[in-house]
């Protein structure tokens, strides 16, 4: 049985996962700026919540997971700070808006039309004081963190640890979502009707 003392994933989920709320109808997230931050507004829940062990997601300070989910672009807007952001990479499928200031990303835009997740923002609710977000159900790029350095005799113990917080660990996304992936793939190029 692996060792799972000690292990931090992500501050939301190290001291148990907080319940989403029913009818929570949004809120605002800020940077990590003390003067004038980046204030965004989520007009709605989020979905498909998850911890992100991937190279690209922003993670907190000493966390090894990132917290990230969706929520339709169509429910974002940018309040107040909007000249403090910039893009990660302009190449990347998902354009990272993080703060110049204090680094911490406000949300995540894709801007391909043809992408399975097309319409959808990728947004971290930890930066909101508001309670009742959706809750993390999965843990995505569980072998990913070992890119960003973590020693792979870790694992064992990263993934028993997950597993007791009740994240499944997928070394991709979640099945649901790569079936979802994979259906609009085939749907593109004729494998599945249209
Ligand atoms: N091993 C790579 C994986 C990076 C990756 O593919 N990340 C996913 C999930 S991010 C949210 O769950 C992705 O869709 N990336 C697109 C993008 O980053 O634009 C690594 O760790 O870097
Ligand atoms: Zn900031
Ligand atoms: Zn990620």
């Amino acid at each position: 049985m692996a060792d799972t003392s000690g292990i931090a994933i992500h501050p939301a989920v190290d001291h148990g996962i907080r319940p989403a709320k029913p009818d929570f109808a949004g809120g605002e997230l800020r940077c990590l700026c003390h003067a004038d931050p980046v204030r965004v507004a989520l007009r709605g829940q989020t979905a498909h919540n998850h911890v992100c062990g991937c190279t690209k997601c922003w993670k907190p300070e000493g966390a090894i997971f990132s917290q990230v989910a969706v929520i339709s672009r169509d429910l974002v807007e940018v309040l107040a700070g909007a000249e403090k952001l910039e893009v990660v990479n302009r190449d990347a499928p998902i354009q990272r808006h993080r703060c110049k200031a204090c680094g911490a990303h406000l949300f995540g835009r894709i801007e391909n039309s043809e992408h399975p997740f097309y319409g959808l923002d990728f947004v971290h609710t930890e930066l909101s004081d508001q309670d009742g977000w959706a809750a993390p159900e999965f843990a995505a790029f569980v072998s990913s963190v070992i890119e960003s350095g973590v020693d792979p005799e870790r694992m064992p113990g990263i993934r028993a640890r997950l597993r007791e917080l009740g994240l499944e660990p997928y070394d991709a996304l979640s099945p649901p979502l790569m079936d979802a992936i994979a259906t609009h793939i085939a749907r593109r190029s004729g494998a599945l009707p249209a």
